[in-house]
């Protein structure tokens, strides 16, 4: 397989917001569920204020790399860093204190509670004093879930499952947000829509980890992507770039 590194040396960093400190770095990341190898070896860069996509077709790895950032699948090799400490071996529940939020694919919503109790549950690592203040803020963001907060999670629909599930991971005040497939199942009004929340977070100045079939757009508004293949890391270089590169095109635009 063909290794090309657009960025490593000349980009070192583009962000519009981003201040240029390292806020997350993967080094030799390996991961395995029982004896197949998902993650082989995956080096990744994150700065502070970026929004890094990652990118590639059905099985690469993207949700497994996620999965080992939030702690909830182990790493086998390789090292987390994140901000001043090694977080390779901390418990998930203490990466959240820590500050790395995920919003995990397919929603996961609680159906049977209400909205307003959903977003209150990513807050579990706050003080009871700053909940109502959290939640009028996430109200702002997502004025619709603010109309229904009252009705269980359950009744919402597709895409506001997954505003709701945003809401949820914000509530816990992310210094970095794993985004897992927010488009997945869409309709494509409510696909950018998504998008649209994703740069006004951008703009807030969260750090962002992307996981998106939907390359073109992801690609759009990252600063940075990430191209996996089986569980390695084919390209990375700004999101602009790979979008005109001959490889991504084919195998990832269908241009
Ligand atoms: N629970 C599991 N048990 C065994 N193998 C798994 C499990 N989850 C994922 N895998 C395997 O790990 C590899 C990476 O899968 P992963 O879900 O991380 O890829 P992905 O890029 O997120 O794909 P998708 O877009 O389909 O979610 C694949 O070969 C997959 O079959």
């Amino acid at each position: 397989m063909q290794t090309i590194d657009i960025i490593q040396a000349e980009v070192p960093h583009r962000s519009a917001t981003g201040t240029g400190r390292v806020m997350m770095e993967v080094t030799g990341l390996t991961s395995h569920y029982g004896r197949i190898k998902a993650l082989h070896g995956i080096d990744l860069q994150v700065k502070e204020g970026q929004l890094v996509a990652l990118v590639g077709a059905n099985g690469a790895g993207k949700t497994t790399l996620l999965r080992t950032i939030s702690g909830v699948q182990p790493a086998s090799g390789g090292s987390i860093r994140f901000i001043d400490s090694d977080i390779t071996r901390l418990r998930a529940d203490r990466r959240v204190k820590a500050g790395i939020c995920q919003v995990p694919e397919g929603r996961r919503v609680f159906g049977p509670l209400s909205i307003e109790d959903n977003i209150k549950l990513g807050a579990f690592t706050r003080p009871a004093s700053e909940i109502e203040n959290g939640l009028a803020k996430m109200f702002e963001l997502f004025p619709v879930l603010k109309e229904k907060r009252a009705l269980p999670a359950g009744t919402l629909s597709g895409g506001q499952q997954q505003m709701l599930a945003m809401a949820r991971a914000l509530m816990g005040s992310p210094k970095l947000l794993l985004l897992d497939e927010p488009s997945m199942g869409l309709a494509p009004l409510l696909v950018d829509e998504i998008f649209r929340v994703i740069k006004d977070l951008k703009a807030q100045g969260i750090t962002i980890v992307l996981v998106e079939q939907n390359a073109h757009a992801a690609l759009s508004i990252a600063d940075i992507g990430y191209v996996l293949e089986t569980g390695k890391v084919l390209l990375s270089g700004p999101g602009r770039e790979l979008l005109q590169n001959e490889q991504v095109k084919k195998a990832y635009l269908g241009i």
